[in-house]
């Protein structure tokens, strides 16, 4: 489960306080994935990472009594100077996973062949992207964050190899995943969830947070 209780965010810009949250609640339960309508710039990927423990709300408590994997995407533990296979295999010790397995996982999917035995500095963009997330499905969550949907990456082959584990993955698990479009939440959400003007209204249904969000629009 994770829940958000009366939690506030805002950033001070050096001339308005622009506010992301006032006072909003949110429970998610395991086994109810729910996608989050949020138009650009309103706060999502800030929503996200407090979710995910990278932000800290200004007030209000965020808790946590599962696994919840860190962004989809995030760079953050992977370290420049080693090798993909380096990365792989320290990030699953940290998770207590056997490091055997979680590389060969994250070799097969990212499929950039020898790359991955070269410091992860060498990567193009979107080898860095495929990596980090090939190492996010290697890994074992019980709630997935996924900010808009897949990641930026043109190698088609990939994107489907990719979209098919998530897929699978997320007949067991539960995802929470914020976009600007409902069409990129209806693949993996049933219940929804408004962000606007720092509040966050959930809706038993998808159809039904649409409604809010395309009337507001
Ligand atoms: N550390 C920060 N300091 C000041 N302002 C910030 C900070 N982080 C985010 N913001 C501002 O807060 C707002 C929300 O940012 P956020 O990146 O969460 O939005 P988003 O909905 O993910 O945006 P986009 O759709 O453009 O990706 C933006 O106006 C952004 O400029």
């Amino acid at each position: 489960m994770l829940e958000f209780v009366n939690v506030s965010k805002s950033f001070w810009t050096g001339k308005q306080r622009k506010v992301i949250l006032d006072r909003a609640s949110l429970r998610v339960e395991l086994g109810n994935s729910i996608g989050i309508l949020a138009p650009n710039g309103t706060g999502k990927t800030t929503l996200i990472n407090m979710m995910a423990g990278l932000e800290k709300p200004d007030e209000g408590e965020i808790h946590r009594t599962c696994r919840i994997s860190f962004p989809l995407g995030f760079m953050g533990g992977v370290v420049n100077r080693h090798t993909g296979t380096e990365n792989a295999r320290y990030i699953a010790r940290l998770y207590g996973l056997d490091a055997d397995y979680v590389e060969a996982f994250a070799r097969w999917l990212c499929g950039i062949e020898e790359y991955f035995d070269m410091p992860v500095g060498t990567y193009s963009q979107g080898m860095r992207a495929r990596f980090c997330f090939s190492l996010m499905l290697a890994l074992d969550f019980d709630m997935y964050l996924i900010d808009e949907g897949m990641p930026a990456t043109t190698d088609v082959e990939f994107n489907r190899k990719a979209g098919e584990i998530l897929r699978e993955r997320l007949q067991n698990t539960t995802v929470v995943m914020v976009s600007h479009q409902a069409a990129v939440l209806e693949k993996f959400c049933r219940s929804a969830a408004v962000l606007r003007d720092g509040q966050l209204t959930m809706f038993d249904t998808l159809e039904e947070a649409k409604q809010l969000y395309d009337y507001q629009a």
